[in-house]
């Protein structure tokens, strides 16, 4: 497998470095991939693994699948076997070139990529643990390390004057963290500007001069870097890692000589993919690498965009994930990237494996456009303060538009932001009349640009909100509409329990609820005939004529009225009855449904309580379990009905509902089959008018709208 070859480690950057040197203006640069192959681990070899991949030249890469598969061979700018020592990648990688393009101001990123356990953090900073009291003999010292002290040996030959500071932050569970910070974790947003594109805002960078501080800003990190242990690998990164070096370098080219030049230079270890099933990860760790492999898979989607050249003009899904926000750049903008995969030989490790080296073919097509950081003069006197001021007023705009408001105060709010960033750049305009007025208005006008536009995208993101909040209510309103149509149609069809105080009609007919609690209510028209729908806007409504109900009546009636109530032939008690739940109505003493209360312990307990589902959670508007168990059991009663063969006295008032599938029973959600107490579907004794079909539907409606 051994094929040994120095001169691969002349490293893949060395041509790019020479033609870059030659040619200053922009060109194309392909992403520069390194293979690196680890040996086969302890574990590995005890459990009898065997290695599937062969090196058959210095940038080749033969895989062999047991069992006589098909051979698979893969290209790369170098591929670096399992024998290769720390000291031999470092020198074959070619990171010390992207090293010295950053120190003349281009914007470079190295990052391992591959399956977990692969050796991505043993290729970066060495084997672990690190960041313990142990520190890692310096022969297995890894590429940051060694990074390092090429760029301070470059930085001490330069002669002139340059500024190093770096950052240190992780992406875990798609936040993203700062891990030179002391105490507890904060979440850092990612923010984009056109200066910068993406940057992580509020990131600490601390400045460097010597190799100790730079070491032990990475020792720092890596003590507060998340990881854990897995089937695969005992120390597990579970986060991306990002260390960045910015360097600030005066130029030393005659024709700038006041100029700076602003490099960075990025290391990337991203936490590897894993399949679950394998890891055996549970609990945290399985949410941690679905985060992984979230990531990863929007890393990878747009890698694929980005090798089809007309993809690459439109739209690359960047704000896909942090992950692909922060590395937009080295992927498809200015920047020059390395890739180090990493594969594991065993056969056992081939399905990954494969997929790793599909990644890195993909990933070595794409190219970018490695421009150095344009040069700029020092900054207006002043200009820093202005520059402050106005991300303050955007802040303050920003959280504005964040207020719940409603529609009217949305157009108003929109017409005052509107109007603030009017006076904004009018007053950006009228700072920089004096002597720097050409730089200063150039910049603070594209800033202003900056936050009309993200201003501009918060707007569009709330009015989105706002649409899809009316969505729901409006479906919630068809569904209370619904429920009222039912309520009533039950309180038809079972009319031969419910009746009037003899008292008060001489024939029998419903009896209001609230006519029983309230004296003004004796009145209505309920007690006589079926009336027609109530418009109110009400919470609480009576079961039959749906007038709104007062604190006491429903199934809030006093003992005594109660217990006077129940004597009357056909009272209905009202513990009978689930809980009625307070019907929402679009209006002014509505309540929004994300306002809802939790349902009553008392409806949770019924029977008949809402079955958890996968699909309630996917919908729109979770309903309240009340609701839902009163309309079923308002379905249950209506099915009853009509099993009983009793359809017939129904005469429903309401407009037939739209119709469903014929002859389809619905059934509760969850249920595979029709529900037991239904009974087998019995002939319908006489279908006496497209009334008593109208009734047959509107049941099958209401088990729809439960499922
Ligand atoms: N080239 C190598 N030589 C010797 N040991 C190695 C090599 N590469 C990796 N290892 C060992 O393999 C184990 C896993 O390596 P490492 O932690 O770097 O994997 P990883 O790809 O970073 O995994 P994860 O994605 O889970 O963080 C470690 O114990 C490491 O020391």
């Amino acid at each position: 497998m051994e094929v040994r070859n120095r001169e691969h480690f002349q490293g893949p950057s060395r041509d790019l470095l020479q033609t870059l040197g030659e040619k200053e203006e922009e060109m194309e640069t392909p992403i520069q991939v390194v293979l690196r192959v680890r040996p086969m681990s302890q574990a590995e070899l005890r459990r009898g693994e065997k290695s599937v991949l062969h090196c058959s030249g210095p940038k080749t890469l033969q895989v062999s699948p047991l069992g006589g598969g098909r051979e698979v061979a893969f290209h790369f700018g170098v591929v670096l076997d399992g024998a290769c020592t720390q000291d031999e990648v470092f020198q074959g990688s070619g990171v010390q070139h992207l090293v010295e393009l950053a120190l003349r101001g281009f914007s470079c990123t190295a990052f391992t990529f591959g399956q977990t356990g692969s050796g991505k953090t043993y290729t970066l900073t060495g084997p672990p643990p690190q960041g313990e009291a142990e520190p890692v003999p310096p022969s297995l010292t890894g590429l940051m390390q060694r990074s390092f002290v090429c760029l301070l040996d470059k930085v001490q030959d330069v002669g002139t004057p340059i500024t190093l500071s770096a950052s240190y932050l992780e992406i875990y569970n798609e936040q993203v963290r700062d891990l030179l910070s002391q105490g507890p974790h904060h979440h850092l947003p990612v923010r984009w500007n056109k200066t910068q594109g993406f940057y992580v805002e509020k990131l600490k960078a601390v400045k460097f001069g010597t190799l100790e501080e730079v070491m032990e800003l990475l020792l720092e990190g890596l003590r507060r870097r998340r990881s854990s242990a897995h089937a695969l690998n005992v120390v597990s990164s579970r986060s991306h890692a990002l260390f960045t070096i910015h360097i600030q370098c005066p130029v030393v080219s005659p024709s700038r000589s006041k100029e700076q030049t602003f490099g960075k230079l990025c290391f990337v270890d991203l936490a590897g993919s894993e399949k679950v099933a394998v890891t055996h990860s549970r609990g945290e760790l399985m949410l941690e690498a679905s985060n992984i492999n979230r990531s990863l898979l929007a890393l990878g989607h747009c890698i694929s965009l980005l090798l089809d050249p007309r993809q690459k003009k439109n739209h690359i899904p960047y704000r896909d994930s942090k992950l692909t926000r922060l590395l937009a750049d080295s992927l498809g903008g200015s920047g020059i990237t390395l890739m180090v995969a990493c594969v594991s030989p065993s056969a056992q490790c081939l399905p990954e494996t494969l997929n790793t080296l599909r990644y890195a073919s993909r990933a070595q097509k794409v190219t970018t456009h490695p421009t150095p950081k344009v040069p700029q003069g020092p900054q207006p006197l002043g200009l820093e303060e202005e520059i402050q001021q106005l991300r303050q007023e955007n802040l303050m705009l920003k959280q504005r538009l964040e207020q719940p408001l409603g529609h009217r105060s949305m157009r108003i709010q929109k017409e005052t932001c509107d109007k603030e960033f009017v006076n904004l750049r009018q007053r950006g305009a009228s700072r920089n009349k004096g002597p720097q007025s050409g730089w200063a208005k150039r910049n603070l006008y594209g800033m202003l640009q900056e936050f009309m536009l993200e201003n501009q995208q918060l707007r569009e993101e709330k009015n989105q909100l706002q649409r899809s909040r009316e969505c729901a209510w409006n479906e919630q309103q068809v569904l209370v509409q619904q429920l009222k149509e039912l309520n009533r149609h039950l309180l038809c069809s079972s009319g031969h329990s419910i009746r009037c105080p003899p008292q008060h009609f001489s024939s029998p007919t419903l009896l209001c609820p609230c006519s029983v609690s309230q004296a003004q209510y004796q009145a209505l028209a309920c007690h006589q005939v079926l009336p027609p729908l109530c418009s109110c806007h009400c919470n609480q409504l009576c079961l039959l004529c749906y007038a709104p109900l007062p604190p006491c009546a429903g199934s809030r009636l006093s003992q005594a009225q109660r217990g006077e109530a129940s004597l009357l032939p056909g009272y209905l008690p009202s513990q009978m009855l689930p809980e009625l739940p307070p019907l929402h109505v679009f209006g002014t003493q509505t309540k929004a449904p994300w306002k809802m209360g939790v349902p009553s312990p008392q409806v949770q307990n019924q029977p008949f309580a809402q079955p958890p589902g996968p699909d309630l959670r996917e919908h729109p508007v979770k309903r309240k379990s009340s609701e839902w168990a009163w309309t079923h059991f308002l379905a249950e009663s209506l099915t009853k009905e009509e099993a009983s063969g009793r359809a017939g006295r129904v005469t429903p008032s309401a407009p037939p509902l739209p119709e469903g599938p014929c002859g389809t029973p619905g059934r509760p959600r969850g249920e595979r089959r029709a529900p037991r107490r239904m009974g087998k579907p019995q002939p319908r004794p006489h279908v006496a008018s497209p009334r008593m079909l109208g009734c047959s539907v509107q049941t099958q409606s209401l088990w729809t709208s439960l499922r």
